[in-house]
């Protein structure tokens, strides 16, 4: 991905970037899916209504506006929240700790944790397999949509993942000797065992977060710090209920 050219050299967004839209509506970053259908009665709570076309996702769209005037939503790839955010496209988002694991923005900061999307990253393998094909190995290959985490997880017991990178269908890689393990999210567990996994570690729980671009903080404070207040109330309304 080519990051935007500004004064960091890293691309991600300075002050001055941000000060040029500081007049226009914060943008807060949406994921479509199973997310955005369990954040519709927490955005509630908070009182953004965002067009009904935005959570409905019946529309072409991708931009919406709010009930408030100095809030727009995006709606975008639940992996790319955390670019969106990261780059300073969006100054507020939400997206599961799997993915800021996986990107790991330093820009990015994760001030609440919503407690929805709750699952698991794991790692899995056939059930037939008598043995865990990790056990004494140095190399291993390893489907997974997540290869910077899957990476970390097996060169900490000093093994050697070769990565076989999908985005979806993880779970076929084993059966069709693509790979001997593969690290993916995990909730029922029923995919898992729909197709003759069987789940042998657990490398992090995961929910979505709130996530915020720490320059936009700095640079809009008063708003952000708001809105963070408005879903960290709306949060409590849920627990007192
Ligand atoms: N089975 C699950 N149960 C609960 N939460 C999940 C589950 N699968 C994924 N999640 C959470 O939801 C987020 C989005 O999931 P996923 O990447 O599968 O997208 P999606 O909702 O299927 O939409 P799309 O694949 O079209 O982007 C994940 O990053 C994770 O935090
Ligand atoms: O343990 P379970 O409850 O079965 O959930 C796990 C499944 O959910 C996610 O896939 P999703 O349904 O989002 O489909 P995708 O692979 O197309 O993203 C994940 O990639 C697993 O395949």
């Amino acid at each position: 991905m080519t990051a935007p050219q500004n004064g960091t050299g890293n691309g991600l967004q300075t002050g001055a970037d941000l000060a040029v839209r500081s007049d226009s509506p914060l943008i807060l970053a949406l994921p479509k899916g199973r997310i955005l259908k369990a954040l519709a009665p927490v955005l509630s709570r908070t009182g953004i209504e965002p067009d009904p076309d935005c959570l409905t996702e019946s529309s072409r769209r991708l931009r919406f506006g709010t009930s408030d005037p100095n809030l727009d939503v995006v709606r975008v790839r639940s992996f790319d929240v955390a670019t969106f955010v990261a780059y300073g496209g969006a100054d507020i988002g939400v997206c599961g700790a799997d993915v800021l694991m996986e990107f790991d923005y330093p820009d990015i900061y994760a001030p609440l944790d919503l407690g929805i999307g709750g699952c698991r990253i794991s790692v899995a393998r056939p059930k037939t397999m008598v043995e865990d094909p990790a056990t004494g190995q140095s190399r291993l290959r390893v489907a997974t949509k997540y290869p910077t985490i899957a990476r970390r997880h097996f060169a900490s017991r000093a093994i050697n993942a070769e990565i076989v990178h999908l985005n979806g269908a993880m779970e076929l890689a084993p059966t069709l000797d693509l790979a001997s393990v593969i690290v993916d999210l995990v909730d029922t567990g029923s995919t898992l065992r729909a197709n003759g996994l069987m789940e042998t570690e657990t490398i992090a729980h995961v929910t979505s977060r709130l996530i915020v671009n720490r320059v936009a903080l700095k640079t809009r404070p008063e708003e952000i710090s708001a809105l963070i207040e408005r879903f960290r109330a709306a949060l409590n309304t849920e627990e007192a209920a």
